[in-house]
């Protein structure tokens, strides 16, 4: 059956070309569409493909309209299918595959490919550029093989590439044409900062360096610069920009410059074919971030459906560099000149920066580095081209009297059209969210998030999503915040405590029971975290609900990617003796450990043992458990201190081990690491561990709330003691008091950052009744504390569930 809709063909199935037939489809377009791709994929978040490159997300999980999304609106899709040209005539569209689509409309929305350096070697074999889902395929399977990479480029891309590729493991150098990192987005002071930051992520760089050649035979070894000096690299990415894709417009005949140009409501020269997304220039301007592209969108979405709509005038872009604990952002004009106000703070302590631009006292851009909190406001303020005045000033600066600024946030909120959009990468407007949150009571922003998208890509939008819920939800919005440890249940982790204390809930189910829990059974989130929660208050009563940790907990070891587990046994304080030494050599060898390991907390890890001789590894080595797959004390690591040490003043080795073995088994809400140093030369670096202990001449300092993982924090300083029982006392109140107000899974470094190191000082350090209070607690919870390896040894039933069954789920 033929139907007398208009037909409407959209080339290319990437974020611009499909957030427009969304829009259509939202506004009521009565048109039959049709959609090619030349990826075999469906509509996905190339946005986050630099999280996939990371590990934190996987293909699936990038998808934004599936095959039946299709389906569901009655929009034909060929993927894999390429489309060369238009014929204008005919009216058709024609794919190379032969296939043909008569059309009323097209949208051209053929994005971009990535720009290869044409220089000697580029073409050869361990070379991609950084596109789309078989790029980041091609690097991920590279990561396994291979240890050098390097990516050429210190742009947004580049950089992004390079961490995901650290982060797989791999030595990465990022090599770069100009002095300075993304020195279209940062000035020189915002520039080195990163260059900093990333530094202690572990990227390397070649700063001011041409690339003339890659060397190798058929697959690339290395690379070239013109200044004669090399390296060495099995593999290279390419992140040195963009070329709009203009092929399919250039072979229609279509008015094509550096992209396809479009007039201001997204004509091309050929009569009823339009242009949007990566491939369209505009006025002169071709974009390569998504907010234009849906800005873009927008325009024609309504312009196609006969709805009236202002031209598109162009897009001022910002951006935010998607690296975990790396904050950048970056609106508008950001060099200053001779022509600039400029405003500007850095703090080489906190290790932030904020610059503000101003043309005219009008605010024409802005750059931060380190606190991004303030980049929502400034988007919009440059986006509008604001004045600058006393009271914003005093908002983005910081210097206005407390308590202000939320009420000013939700002002600017307020006075933000319907149809300005707050989330750029997913294209969603104010309205949306308003709609949002009133038509279906969300109270949080992750509702919001499955509903509308908003906030889902680089979270950039967060910020404004949070001052948009709280505008609409007015005196409903403190109490929102505070909700809901999964959607599981509306209450927060501290109403949880609150109500199995006052209560007197003994079991996961019965608080899920009483509490009124949405879904009977929890989810993976909440289920361990009550579990936790009960171990903490009823120390000597709670059964630990095993089937409610993760499976590293259950085993009691830690699975590795091909099924295999590792074992490391206790050395308190990194000290060893021969006899143990020898007996984990004999016990290697005779289970055939595939490698033993060093580890970053002076620890041997037995790596590749099957999982069926684990019980028999832990058996005969006759050690105790390290906990290295535990939600607990994982090490002590120590200095040789005043034992050995000639600048040595405390005996580091005797107190991390006394310290190791008083606080051993107990359950934390997230992994908890020490270390104890001899002086303040710090060789077993306290500063990023979750209680660092530093000897000093007088005694000791302790130094709490650091961490060296995804999210690196220098630890705070937390006092001075005299004592090695002062010291002991000060340890146990810490834990203590984290152990009962931390969230389950927020290690100390988000904990103190959200309680506050002067509210824990207020608690340990001013009250000594509390202090002792709290370790006489930690003191009791650890008479009730066993080695999980010998409990599991002399229980037949779980040993054979856990070690003989076939399935670990
Ligand atoms: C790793 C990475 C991270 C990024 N991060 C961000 C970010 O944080 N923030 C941000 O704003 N932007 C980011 N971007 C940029 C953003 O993804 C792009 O601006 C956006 O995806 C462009 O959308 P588009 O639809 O114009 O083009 P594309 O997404 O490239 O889609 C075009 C589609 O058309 C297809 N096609 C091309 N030619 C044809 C043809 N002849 N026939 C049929 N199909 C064809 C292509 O295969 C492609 O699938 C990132 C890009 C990458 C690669
Ligand atoms: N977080 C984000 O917003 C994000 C993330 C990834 C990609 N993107 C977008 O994707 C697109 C591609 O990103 P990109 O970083 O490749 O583009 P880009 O143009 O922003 O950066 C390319 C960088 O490569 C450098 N360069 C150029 N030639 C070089 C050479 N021969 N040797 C060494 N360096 C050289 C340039 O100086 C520039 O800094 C851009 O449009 C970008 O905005 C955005
Ligand atoms: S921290 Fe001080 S005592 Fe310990 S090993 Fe280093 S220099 Fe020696
Ligand atoms: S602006 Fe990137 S997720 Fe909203």
């Amino acid at each position: 059956m033929t139907s007398n809709r208009e037909k409407l063909v959209l080339i290319g199935n990437g974020m611009a070309g499909v957030g427009t037939i969304e829009q259509i489809l939202k506004l009521g377009g009565a048109y039959d569409i049709t959609v090619f791709g030349s990826e075999p994929h469906p509509n996905y978040n190339r946005i986050m493909l630099s999280y996939v490159l990371e590990g934190s997300k996987t293909v699936d999980d990038i998808i934004l309209n599936d095959r039946n999304w299709y389906k569901d609106n009655g929009i034909t899709l060929h993927t894999g299918t390429t489309v060369t040209r238009i014929d204008g005539d005919k009216r058709q569209v024609i794919a190379e595959n032969g296939l043909t689509a008569h059309y009323d409309k097209v949208i051209i929305a053929t994005g971009s490919n990535s720009f290869i350096l044409p220089i000697p070697g580029s073409t050869k074999e361990g070379v991609v550029g950084f596109r789309d889902i078989s790029d980041c395929e091609a690097m991920l399977e590279a990561a396994k093989q291979y240890g050098k990479a390097a990516v050429i480029g210190g742009g947004l891309l580049g950089l992004e590439a390079a961490k995901g590729l650290v982060n797989l493991g791999m030595d990465v150098t990022v090599v770069h044409l100009m002095e300075d990192l993304m020195e279209r987005q940062l000035d020189h002071t915002a520039a080195s900062m990163l260059k900093a930051e990333l530094e202690r992520q572990g990227v390397k760089f070649a700063m001011g360096k041409q690339t003339v050649e890659l060397t190798g035979d058929e697959r690339v070894s290395g690379l070239r610069f013109n200044d004669g000096t090399e390296l060495e690299a099995q593999f290279v990415v390419m992140a040195v920009g963009i070329k709009p894709n203009v092929a399919v417009a250039k072979d229609s005949g279509i008015e094509v410059n550096r992209g396809i140009v479009v007039n201001d409501y997204l004509q091309t020269s050929l009569a009823d074919v339009y242009s949007v997304g990566e491939c369209t220039e505009h006025r002169g301007v071709c974009y390569g971030l998504v907010a234009p592209l849906f800005e873009q969108g927008t325009v024609l979405a309504k312009y196609l459906c006969g709805v009236e709509t202002k031209p598109y005038e162009g897009s001022v872009v910002s951006t935010k560099l998607k690296i975990s604990g790396v904050d950048v952002f970056s609106a508008g004009e950001f060099i200053d000149t001779p022509e600039h106000t400029v405003i500007s703070a850095k703090d080489d302590w906190k290790r932030t920066y904020k610059k503000i631009l101003l043309k005219d006292n009008l605010i024409v851009g802005a750059v931060l580095f380190g606190d991004v909190t303030e980049s929502a406001s400034l988007q919009k303020l440059v986006k509008q081209g604001a004045e600058m005045t006393d009271d914003i000033y005093a908002d983005v600066m910081g210097t206005g009297c407390c308590g202000g600024g939320g009420a000013k946030k939700t002002a600017s909120v307020e006075s933000m059209s319907d149809e300005e959009i707050v989330c750029g990468c997913n294209g969603v407007t104010k309205k949306a969210i308003v709609d949002a949150i009133t038509e279906n009571g969300f109270t949080t922003v992750d509702e919001i998030k499955a509903c509308t998208g908003a906030t889902r890509s680089c979270g950039g939008c967060k910020p404004v999503v949070e001052q948009i819920l709280q505008y609409v939800l007015g005196d409903g919005f403190e109490q929102s915040m505070k909700t809901g440890i999964c959607g599981c249940t509306t209450l927060s982790r501290d109403e949880i405590v609150a109500e199995i204390r006052a209560k007197g809930l003994t079991t996961t189910k019965e608080v899920m029971n009483v509490l009124g829990w949405k879904q009977e059974e929890g989810c993976s989130k909440c289920r361990p975290a009550v579990n936790y929660y009960l171990g903490m208050i009823y120390p000597d009563t709670h059964k630990d609900e095993k089937e409610s940790r993760f499976v590293n907990e259950r085993m009691s070891a830690n699975i590795q990617k091909d099924g295999t587990f590792t074992v490391v046994p206790r050395m308190y304080g990194g000290v060893t003796t021969p006899e143990d030494l020898k007996k984990i050599a004999d016990v290697s060898i005779k289970y055939d450990v595939k490698v033993v390991k060093v580890t970053g907390g002076q620890r041997l890890d037995l790596i590749g043992i099957k999982k069926e001789d684990v019980p028999k590894v832990w058996e005969e080595l006759d050690m105790p458990s390290g906990y290295a797959y535990a939600k607990s004390l994982r090490t002590v690591k120590t200095c040789v201190g005043s034992q050995f040490c000639r600048f040595g003043t405390q005996d580091s080795m005797s107190m991390g081990a006394l310290l190791e073995r008083k606080y051993e088994r107990l359950d934390f809400p997230a992994k908890f690491k020490m270390a104890v140093n001899g002086c303040p030369r710090n060789c077993a670096e306290s500063c990023t561990k979750d209680i660092g202990i530093v000897g000093n001449d007088g005694g000791w300092e302790v130094f709490i709330g650091g961490n060296g993982g995804i999210k690196p924090r220098i630890a705070d300083s937390f006092c001075k003691v005299k004592t090695d029982d002062e010291l002991v006392e000060i340890c146990s109140a810490v834990m203590q008091y984290y152990r009962e107000t931390g969230n389950y899974l927020e290690r100390t470094s988000e904990w103190v950052e959200r309680m506050g190191l002067e509210h824990i000082k207020t608690v340990i350090l001013d009250n000594e009744e509390e202090r002792k209070a709290l370790a006489q607690r930690i003191d009791f919870a650890l008479t009730q504390v066993q080695d999980p390896w010998k409990k599991m040894l002399n229980d037949g039933a779980t040993r054979s569930a856990l070690f003989e069954a076939t399935e670990i789920r």
